[in-house]
């Protein structure tokens, strides 16, 4: 058996690189479908590959390995770009976002971030205890203008009694998803793609499934009222997290969205 020390010889700077490479890019594709429906329809995918080499390479069976080789290989890489589109598009989109790396609302008045985090957050308070349900969109780097476009153009300051206003049974905007940009309001009643995603025996509702849906196709993040249970949810990147309090929402917010909130807030 080859000691350490002629393996390490063996190894030039160049395999060393591409090694560390290659595992950064599985680090980074794990990190991208962690907590999606992908981490399960990579694992079927998976035991189905490791299942058809087996069976095909091990034993003589001539048909099984020409259906691997003419029929399952194409048909894989046919299905991966349909399945994995959402996750696709969402990695594709985070390696060309400059933004994030120079963090957009960085560069956004710092007490403008925290003043909308605040007011969300007590806007799903008020609505969560009045049974009035909500979907609140908080645009990031991906631009949101062809939804807004689509619903009704607000452009107003953020505020809580707007929002409860404009979530307000039968008012109306109270339909569909208000979007922000930066500490304002940018549009209501907004029609948001909805996700197919379905977390083990978990079926979201539309209101649910349209803010997972935007998380999926962009970096917004999303905050949900449930109107049927009153229960604050927020989606980002395709994950959802439920049964938030008002203090949770907020620190989860801020944590997203890369502030710090003063004392007085936190308490
Ligand atoms: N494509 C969409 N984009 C944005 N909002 C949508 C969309 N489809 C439905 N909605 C909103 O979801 C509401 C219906 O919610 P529904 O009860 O089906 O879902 P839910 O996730 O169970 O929500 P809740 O817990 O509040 O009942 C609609 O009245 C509408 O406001």
């Amino acid at each position: 058996m080859p000691s350490f020390q002629q393996i390490w010889e063996r190894v030039s700077f160049l395999a060393a690189l591409d090694i560390l490479l290659v595992a950064a890019l599985i680090f980074w594709l794990l990190g991208v479908i962690r907590g999606t429906r992908a981490v399960q329809l990579l694992r079927g995918v998976g035991i189905l590959v490791v299942v058809a080499l087996l069976a095909g390479s091990t034993l003589p069976l001539t048909t099984l390995r020409w259906i691997i080789r003419e029929a399952l290989s194409p048909a894989l890489f046919v299905a991966i770009p349909i399945l994995f589109q959402p996750e696709l598009r969402r990695a594709l989109e985070s390696l060309g976002r400059t933004g994030e790396w120079f963090n957009r609302f960085g560069s956004t008045n710092r007490s403008d971030v925290e003043e909308m985090i605040n007011t969300i957050s007590r806007a799903a308070k008020q609505l969560s205890q009045q049974g009035i349900g909500a979907l609140m969109v908080i645009e990031r780097d991906t631009g949101l203008q062809e939804y807004a476009d689509r619903g009704v153009i607000v452009d107003s300051r953020i505020s809580v009694p707007l929002l409860v206003n404009i979530f307000f049974p039968n008012a109306p905007l109270h339909d569909m998803a208000v979007i922000f940009r930066r500490n304002r309001i940018l549009a209501a009643n907004c029609v948001l793609p909805l996700s197919e995603n379905v977390v083990g025996s978990t079926r979201y509702g539309t209101r649910h499934r349209a803010a997972l849906g935007i998380s999926e196709q962009s970096d917004a993040i999303s905050v949900i009222v449930s109107e049927e249970t009153g229960s604050i949810s927020i989606t980002h990147d395709g994950r959802m997290v439920r049964h938030l309090t008002e203090g949770r929402l907020r620190k989860l917010l801020a944590g997203l969205l890369r502030v710090e909130l003063s004392e007085e807030e936190e308490a």
